[in-house]
């Protein structure tokens, strides 16, 4: 009998608007998902500006940049970051990397399949904007995760990009995950915004997988360079993001 191995999933973290906590989700959600037994690989695909690394405090000798240019092995760019936690840091200051050409979206996609058979999850952190790249790892992945937040710029600017990826990407399936919220009320308000335009406008149905409060102990964590899930476990943000890993078998 052959057991057959289990594919990886390929989640991208997006947003459309910039500093909404893109980042920061996907490194707590990254270890989160370590904490009940899966491998996971995270891919900095923020390639303009790079952070991840940042947030874990990772001394990076290789970048994806690095490896796209030399065509080395992608493995020697992988950092262990902690137990079952792999991650393949971005470039920095690279304005070029942002809107990826397509002979280097090609040996991206090669070089993320042949290092992801090692992982049960891959997780995408993308830069903000709706750069080629952006377009790109979302079409990529098996299923894009939208970091929004309250403010109105953050829904105008994720519904941009949701209009853009379902009508030019062939992408119908979207996840939300509300950040900074202050209150059940609010996140429940602004779901229900967001759901009803683009089902108006789109005909397209949205998940909500969950929502993250503001918190203080996240910001002290960037400042300290340490995910709050590990500083901070029992802060109410470290809770959500555990409750939203535990629904990673939900995503659409
Ligand atoms: N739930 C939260 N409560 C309080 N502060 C938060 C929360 N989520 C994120 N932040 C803070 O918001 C700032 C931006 O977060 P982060 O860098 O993760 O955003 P981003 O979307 O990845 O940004 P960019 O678009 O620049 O890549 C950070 O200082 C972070 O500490």
């Amino acid at each position: 009998m052959t057991l057959s191995k289990k594919m990886p999933q390929t989640l991208c973290v997006t947003s459309g608007k910039g500093g909404v906590g893109k980042t920061s989700f996907t490194v707590n959600f990254a270890i989160a998902l370590t904490r009940s037994g899966n491998r996971v690989l995270v891919v900095d695909g923020d390639m303009g500006l790079a952070n991840v690394d940042v947030l874990l405090r990772l001394s990076v000798k290789n970048n994806i940049r690095d490896i796209l240019e030399s065509g080395a092995d992608p493995r020697q760019a992988l950092i262990f970051a902690r137990p079952n936690l792999a991650v393949l840091p971005g470039s920095s200051g690279v304005p070029e990397m942002v809107s990826l050409g397509e002979r280097h979206q090609d040996r991206l996609a090669g070089f993320i399949r042949q290092i992801s058979s090692d992982f049960d999850y891959v997780i995408i952190d993308t830069a903000a904007g709706i750069g080629s790249s952006v377009l790109w790892y979302n079409r990529f992945s098996d299923h894009s995760i939208f970091i929004l937040t309250p403010d109105p710029t953050s829904m105008t600017d994720a519904y941009a990009l949701i209009k853009l990826l379902s009508r030019d990407q062939g992408i119908n399936g979207f996840n939300m995950v509300l950040n900074f919220v202050r209150g059940v009320r609010e996140g429940n308000h602004t779901v229900e915004t967001i759901k009803r335009v683009t089902q108006r406008f789109l005909n397209l149905g949205l998940s909500h997988l969950g929502s993250i409060p503001e918190d203080k102990a996240v910001r002290q964590a960037v400042l300290d360079q340490v995910p709050f899930i590990e500083q901070t476990p029992g802060s109410k943000a470290a809770r959500a993001v555990h409750d939203l890993a535990g629904k990673v078998g939900s995503l659409i």
